[in-house]
């Protein structure tokens, strides 16, 4: 196992209000400021002296700092750093989080040396290694193993008074805890609670004209009939207005006032609807998440997505707002343009729920039969057992400047496409393909005749004007490079194809 971190060092400075960062210096300064462009040729070409450092989780730019800024190795006085820094920010834990990977590598000379950037987007490939989990108090320096924490309960933050959570140096590193391909435990990273927000049942709106109810004459009534009473007269169940209910086929709910089976209608607005139990967890990469405290069945309604109904105008504006903020979180959902969700500041606990790229919800629209108004509804889409965290595909649209959050998808499922890009997730990204290409094989010189072929591999780009995706072909044994080739998959000239599970 690798414990040196040589490269990786603590800076802080004094534009970052005095915390510290964890960063690696830049050897070529001159490369550095050409990559920063213009820029950094203004603030830098007078002061020689400066010294260039890479911030970690900054998203892959250079920071140059003055000669203010302090610097320790990465493995000198952890503890002490880790006390400075709280509260620790989305930002920072993932800055500490690509630095600890980054640390365990080991030997970065020759990486820093060739100017390679690659360390602030993905994480590097995962070694394995053993991990573990300390507990330290700033009074006594105890250790516990300790290795999923999550927060009890919204209420109950999972650090208090003085302890402090956090995995431990690399160098602390010792054998025989746990095995494990490493993963850094940013769940301990994590101190308090989620942001403050309200929470609320139904959405607000602010810059919509709220709903206003129709007259009956014009509300969308079903023909169901009205389930059986008991004796008395009354209906036991909410029973009415089951599957063969075409307001529920259309995903319109029931106007109460119209509805043939009256108290007795099961298909009413999302909010009035029972929801299964649920948690709010912190998850080691994606922030806080949303986990299932009792089994449901696949079609089960999970939760209303709720918060402030915005337009267009506003969207913008706080989007302006966030990321002069540096925030990483979106909360927002998009029905149209001028109608989007925003669940950042008032929400309900759908507001948790994380994107996956094999996700067992998915998001509903429904619409209101007394009001027209559109609202959302996270349904299961398989069975899910008690302890699982929920999760659906965001498709996630770029709001505005699309640097303004991070679309690294971080689910951790196998077959994960690596980005939440709508965009990217809609053009196959990452799918596994067979298709039939025109080949030679390469242990046959270049001068061999290229044949049809099947051969298996993974879309990696896609050109949407020319319409062709980018595969990357499977290295077969004889080949030490993987080929890449663009076919197009529909329309005039589409190759003969299969998507692989
Ligand atoms: C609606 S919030 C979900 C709750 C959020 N994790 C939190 O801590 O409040 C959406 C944000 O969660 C993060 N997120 C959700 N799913 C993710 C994923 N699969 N990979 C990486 N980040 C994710 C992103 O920062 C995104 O902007």
């Amino acid at each position: 196992m690798k414990t040196s971190s040589h490269g990786v060092v603590w800076v802080k400075a004094k534009s970052d209000r005095g915390s510290w960062w964890p960063a690696s210096e830049v050897s070529d300064r001159n490369a550095a400021i050409e990559r920063l462009g213009e820029l950094a040729l203004r603030h830098f070409e007078k002061r020689n002296d400066a010294r260039v450092f890479q911030y970690f989780g900054s998203g892959g730019s250079y920071e140059l700092e003055k000669t203010s800024t302090a610097c320790v190795a990465w493995e000198e006085g952890l503890e002490h750093k880790y006390h400075q820094m709280k509260p620790l920010s989305a930002k920072r834990a993932k800055a500490i989080e690509n630095a600890f990977a980054f640390a365990e590598r080991g030997d970065l000379s020759a990486e820093i040396e060739a100017n390679v950037v690659w360390w602030s987007e993905p994480l590097p490939p995962p070694i394995e290694c053993v991990e573990e989990v300390a507990v330290v108090s700033r009074r006594k320096r105890s250790r516990e193993a300790e290795v999923n924490v999550e927060a009890d309960d919204v209420e109950t933050p999972v650090n208090d008074g003085d302890e402090f959570k956090f995995p431990i140096a690399a160098s602390e590193f010792r054998a025989g805890v746990k095995r494990t391909e490493y993963t850094p435990p940013l769940s301990v990273l994590s101190m308090g609670k989620p942001a403050a927000y309200e929470r609320i049942n139904r959405s607000t709106f602010v810059s919509v004209p709220p709903p206003v109810k129709m007259h009956i004459s014009e509300s969308a009534t079903c023909e169901c009939k009205q389930p059986l009473r008991d004796g008395g007269g009354t209906p036991t169940l909410r029973n009415g207005c089951g599957p063969e209910c075409i307001n529920r086929k259309l995903r319109f709910s029931c106007d109460s006032r119209t509805c043939p089976c009256g108290d007795a209608c099961s298909n009413r607005p999302l909010s009035q609807l029972p929801t299964p139990k649920t948690k709010i967890i912190r998850t080691e990469n994606r922030g806080w998440g949303l986990m299932l405290q009792e089994p449901v069945t696949a079609g089960t309604f999970i939760v209303e997505y709720t918060g402030e109904i915005l337009n267009e105008a506003d969207v913008a504006n706080r989007l302006w707002l966030d990321k002069q903020e540096g925030e990483e979180n979106f909360y927002l959902m998009e029905i149209s343009t001028n109608y989007v969700i925003d669940a950042k500041f008032k929400g309900s606990l759908a507001r948790f729920i994380n994107s996956g790229c094999h996700p067992n919800c998915e998001t509903q629209r429904w619409v209101d039969a007394s009001t027209n108004e559109t609202r959302v509804g996270i349904f299961a889409i398989e069975d899910i057992p008690a302890g699982t965290e929920l999760t659906y595909d965001y498709h996630f649209a770029h709001f505005g400047d699309a640097s303004a959050t991070s679309f690294v998808c971080m689910c951790g499922h196998p077959k994960c496409r690596g980005t939440l890009d709508a965009a990217k997730r809609e053009a196959h990204f990452h799918r596994r393909i067979r298709v039939e290409a025109m080949l030679a094989p390469k242990s046959a010189g270049p001068k061999a005749r290229k044949k049809k072929q099947y051969v298996k591999g993974t879309i990696v780009d896609h050109d949407r004007a020319k319409n062709r995706y980018k595969v990357e072909v499977d290295a077969s044994a004889d080949e030490a490079e993987r080929v890449c080739i663009w076919v197009r998959l529909e329309g005039e000239g589409a190759a003969k194809h299969a998507w692989l599970k």
